[in-house]
């Protein structure tokens, strides 16, 4: 139960709504009890006496039961199912609000498709947990309870049989079938979640998977893991017909046996024979609302696994962040002996790493593939902690400030950027909501985009535009934010070099007091750099301006001599 205390905190952040739920259900499950009770009554009183104003007033009594349970089914169904989706709202925008800051380093260690199956499907799983976990034993127990008390009055004996048959169906056969199933260890929510990540990589891969005739093998392994799901599902049905199916067995045990007993009663001249069927009905009707505790074990357990599944993303530590807003005026960027290194990876991707990043100043990142320029890019976003070293922004050290506050200075473009299904003007109202349609032309203008209107439709991950275009609609996204600080990840890798330079000289010269640093893998174009930072193995091998380091003639100067080669 330890798994689902958060999920019962939720639930109860919508106290009256629950309370009043259990009321409806108490007035309708025991009306419905007092109906049969009084039907009970009704025929053996009607058998013996012809008196017609009780018979009147009892079978007015039976219709009013009848109203009564009726109506109270309709409130309860009301205020339990309001309750569940406020609690099933509160569940997704708490979970959103923890899961949020461990993007993006979460993407590194759940897959796509099993975040979605743990955000989408195992929330909805929960939806069970008010109507089919909490609130049938709660509501149950309380009609039994009064079943029992009311029985009492008439043979102690009958109440105490009603009493453990009570135990039997609603806690001991419940309880029995659940901790079966926790050990059989049911793997549905695993096997969902297995699909939905073999469907995702299915449809992301598509295009691929038929390049290389490879769609058929795919399609099996999704049919397999749907074959499982599907298999799943059967063997929990089965196993909740089970419990039903017993359930049912001893609850109509018990009401044999409150016959059995009654009819002893009688004829011991303990029990008045008038009361006898009366009795025999209310056990028989308190027993019909315990249907739903058969469907109890695989909702708890389900509820219990979708819980743990849920926990177990947002549990992953978070950046440490402070609640400092970033200081005013142009900001200068530091990072001293800075050192990372990826989880469950044996080398150092970034390696004492120590860069003074000024304002005013451009800063071209180069080196071989694999050389640690985009991860040190990262560690400069603040988007994974360093293991060793300080990175501060405007003087102050990261850990103080807001991580949203960091980013909010920034303009940002990565080497993939994400475009949404829309239109051009919608991607780029990404970038700065308050931004006007000339402001947006304007940008494009300069990023040489400006033949793509603003209504153009986007499609998903942007496919109907080519890679360059997809890279200046990412610079002009970064233009139109207007920040200070600018951290470019290889943003024209893609662009022809003509108009990659045109972009360059439009964004050094607007933005003369910014600071840039710029991954590139190009080595032309870099004498208007005043700093670059040559990286291998993780490492700064030679950094200093374009002239002195082609004077210095070590390892820039010869990547130059060997680029010079190849393309001469
Ligand atoms: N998410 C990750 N998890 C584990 N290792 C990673 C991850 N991303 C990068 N690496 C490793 O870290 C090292 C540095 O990679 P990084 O992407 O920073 O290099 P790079 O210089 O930007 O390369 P490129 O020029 O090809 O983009 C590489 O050895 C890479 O395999």
């Amino acid at each position: 139960m330890s798994d689902l205390k958060d999920i019962l905190k939720l639930t109860l952040l919508e106290k009256k709504d629950v309370l009043i739920a259990i009321f409806f259900g108490f007035l309708a499950g025991i009306a419905s009890v007092a109906l049969m009770g009084s039907s009970g009554y009704l025929i053996s009183k009607a058998a013996l006496t012809s008196q017609m104003t009780t018979l009147v007033v009892m079978a007015a009594c039976l219709k009013l039961f009848g109203f009564a349970s009726a109506l109270s089914r309709y409130g309860e169904r009301l205020y339990s199912h309001r309750a569940t989706f406020t609690m099933l709202s509160h569940l997704r925008v708490s979970f959103f609000e923890r899961l949020s800051p461990l993007a993006p380093g979460i993407f590194s260690k759940y897959r796509s498709g099993d975040l979605l199956s743990r955000i989408v499907g195992d929330v909805e799983s929960l939806q069970n947990f008010l109507l089919r976990v909490f609130y049938p034993p709660v509501v149950l127990g309380i009609v039994f309870l009064s079943a029992v008390f009311f029985t009492s009055f008439f043979s102690l004996g009958i109440a105490i049989v009603i009493f453990i048959g009570m135990l039997l169906t609603v806690v001991v056969v419940p309880a029995l079938f659940a901790s079966r199933k926790r050990r059989a260890d049911g793997q549905v929510r695993a096997q969902r979640g297995n699909l939905a990540i073999e469907a995702t990589e299915f449809l992301y891969g598509f295009r691929d998977l038929k390049i290389h005739q490879q769609l058929d093998a795919k399609e099996q392994q999704l049919n397999n893991d749907a074959v499982k799901y599907n298999e799943g599902q059967r063997k929990e049905g089965l196993e909740e017909n089970l419990a039903q199916s017993i359930n049912a067995f001893v609850a109509l045990l018990v009401s044999f046996f409150v016959l059995g007993v009654g009819a002893y009663f009688v004829a011991a001249g303990e029990l008045n024979g008038l009361y006898l069927a009366m009795l025999v009905m209310i056990s028989i009707a308190a027993f019909e609302n315990v249907a739903p505790m058969a469907a109890f074990p695989t909702y708890f357990e389900e509820s219990r696994k979708a819980a743990v599944r849920l926990e177990e993303i947002v549990a992953e530590p978070t950046l440490s962040q402070g609640a400092g807003q970033m200081p005013s005026g142009p900001l200068d960027i530091r990072l001293e002996d800075a050192s990372f290194q990826y989880p469950g990876e044996n080398s150092l991707a970034v390696d004492g790493v120590s860069l003074r990043l000024k304002p005013g100043t451009k800063t071209a990142i180069v080196g071989p593939s694999g050389s640690g320029k985009s991860t040190l890019m990262q560690l400069l976003l603040n988007v994974f902690p360093l293991n060793q070293g300080q990175l501060s922004i405007g003087g102050k050290p990261v850990e103080t400030l807001k991580q949203e506050a960091i980013w909010q200075e920034m303009n940002i473009v990565l080497q993939e950027n994400h475009f949404f299904y829309g239109t051009i003007h919608s991607n780029l109202l990404i970038a700065n909501p308050a931004v006007t349609d000339e402001q947006m032309i304007q940008v494009l203008t300069k990023v040489q985009l400006d033949i793509l209107p603003l209504t153009m439709t986007v499609e998903e991950k942007g496919q109907n535009l080519s890679g360059g275009q997809k890279q200046r609609l990412a610079i002009a996204r970064a233009m139109l934010r207007g920040k200070s600080l600018w951290l470019l990840d290889e943003p024209v890798s893609s662009v022809d070099s003509l108009t990659a330079q045109v972009i360059y000289q439009q964004m050094f010269q607007q933005n003369k007091g910014d600071l840039f640093v710029i991954i590139s893998h190009d080595l032309a174009g870099l004498e208007n750099m005043d700093q670059i930072v040559v990286m291998e193995k993780g490492r700064i091998v030679e950094s200093g301006s374009y002239d002195e380091l082609m004077e210095k003639k070590a390892y820039f100067y010869q990547l130059k001599a060997i680029e010079n080669s190849v393309f001469s």
